[in-house]
């Protein structure tokens, strides 16, 4: 019989959170609509806490942002997916891989309210974070 656990394998490495969100007018900060970069980082704390939850029944605390990306531009009218995967486990800390990525989005050359899916999603950012949880989590 194989046991994960057994062979070393932490049963929490590989566990993905998704969040969707979509991003009000009211977030937009810049000309054209653009989002500034650390609201999508304020979604990456978001999935990453629930990611704590579920792997160590506490929010957790942030500690280490690595590689962040901002790869295309996010704007009011996208709807947001925001993905945290488990790809270390320390002994209180854990690194996880963060993708945002555009999975709709307003098309206002066809009308003020306008909007369609976009497929493939566009990957938007990406980073890596260390989260920490208390001990004996
Ligand atoms: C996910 C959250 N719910 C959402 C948030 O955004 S929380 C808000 C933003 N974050 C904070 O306010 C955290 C402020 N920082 C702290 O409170 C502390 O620095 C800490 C709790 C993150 C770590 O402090 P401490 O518990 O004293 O750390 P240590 O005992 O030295 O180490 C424990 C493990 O954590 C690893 N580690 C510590 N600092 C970092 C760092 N800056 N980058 C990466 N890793 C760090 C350390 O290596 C230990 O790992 P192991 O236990 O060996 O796995």
């Amino acid at each position: 019989m194989t046991d994960q656990n057994a062979a070393g394998t932490d049963p929490r490495l590989g566990l993905t959170v998704t969040h969707r969100r979509y991003v009000s007018y009211a977030e937009a900060h810049y000309a054209g609509h653009l989002v500034a970069g650390g609201y999508v980082l304020g979604l990456f704390g978001d999935v990453a806490t629930e990611v704590c939850i579920r792997t160590d029944g506490d929010e957790g605390l942030l500690a280490s942002y690595a590689e962040v990306r901002f790869l295309a531009p996010v704007r009011a009218g996208d709807v947001l997916e925001v993905s945290a995967t488990v790809v270390r486990v320390g002994n209180r800390s854990r690194d996880l891989d963060l993708a945002a990525r555009v999975v709709a989005r307003g098309e206002p050359e066809r009308g003020e309210s306008a909007a369609g899916v976009v497929e493939p999603a566009t990957v938007v950012v990406t980073a890596r974070a260390t989260v920490v949880v208390p001990p004996g989590s």
